[in-house]
């Protein structure tokens, strides 16, 4: 029996949980304060202690592919270990890979992370637009078939990603506004909304507005990284959705993983930011 979609799928749980993902990156300097080494039995200890501590818990967790690839095959097979456990706890992940390459390979990449049974496989992958929207057309195809979902980059939280995502194609619309155009196309018709989600920082101030980029036609998830360590918070959260905060998943990494390596504290400090993102994106 096919599963309802990955837009469905994250509704359900930001509703029943609310709206926030927890960033399982295990950086180097974590680790160290974790009291954990650095190599894959460390890696493999804080991602297990992190879903222990939250998993069932939060709408979603994102593991970041970068912090486990670092460590070779033994670190990939850590996030592989992650991926299945995260989703038996009914927790969605998202796993932060940010592909894109031509076509062509881009159906390598689909392969590896969106195909029913692949061990990287989990519920969505972030990836890049930077080759051309049409460039990810495997990827979408292999979502939408199997249930999973994307989310990609459209307006990044880091100061460098204006550079890009500002600049105007030559029908004179910015490079974000086309990228949301083209998820919003794609979701259409989607009820309560669409798979093909975009990554936009919590902490990106008006350049939504700046670069005409209409959130609220993207009928899909807005994947919200920069609150925590990054400096966002709930102010920014509302500020920058406005209109479109229900469709928000805020995400933070280290401004919960800091609290660890203590399973109650991770706990408490997810509940917090779950409550936080909660206030700021779903008023009552
Ligand atoms: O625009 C983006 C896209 C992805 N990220 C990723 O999110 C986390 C943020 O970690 P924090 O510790 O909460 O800063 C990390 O994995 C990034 O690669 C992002 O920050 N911005």
């Amino acid at each position: 029996m096919s599963r309802p979609s990955f837009g469905a799928r994250l509704a359900a749980a930001m509703d029943s949980r609310g709206p926030l993902c927890v960033g399982i990156d295990p950086h180097p300097s974590l680790l160290a304060a974790w009291d954990l080494t650095d190599d894959a039995a460390g890696l493999r200890r804080f991602a297990l202690t992190v879903l222990d501590a939250v998993g069932g818990r939060v709408a979603a967790v994102k593991p970041q592919s970068a912090l486990f690839e670092r460590h070779g095959s033994a670190g990939v097979a850590v996030l592989e270990e992650v991926v299945a456990a995260g989703r038996e706890t009914g927790t969605l992940v998202v796993v932060d890979a940010k592909r894109g390459d031509i076509g062509s390979t881009m159906e390598g990449y689909a392969d590896a992370y969106l195909r029913d049974g692949s061990p990287l496989a989990g519920d969505a992958l972030t990836v890049s637009p930077y080759l051309g929207f049409g460039s990810l057309d495997p990827a979408v195809d292999l979502a939408l078939a199997t249930g999973r979902g994307l989310f990609v980059l459209c307006l990044t939280s880091n100061k460098e990603g204006h550079e890009v995502q500002h600049a105007r194609t030559e029908d004179g619309v910015s490079v974000a506004a086309a990228i949301a155009a083209r998820a919003a196309a794609i979701n259409a018709g989607a009820d309560p909304l669409g798979s093909v989600g975009l990554v936009v920082g919590a902490t990106v101030g008006d350049a939504a507005d700046r670069t005409g980029t209409d959130l609220t036609r993207v009928n899909g998830p807005l994947l919200a990284p920069g609150v925590g360590a990054q400096g966002a918070g709930a102010r920014e959260l509302a500020a920058v959705f406005g209109a479109a905060r229900h469709q928000v998943l805020a995400s933070s990494s280290r401004g919960v993983l800091a609290a660890g390596p203590d399973v109650a504290a991770l706990r408490a400090a997810a509940v917090r930011a779950a409550e936080e993102a909660t206030a700021a994106l779903r008023p009552s």
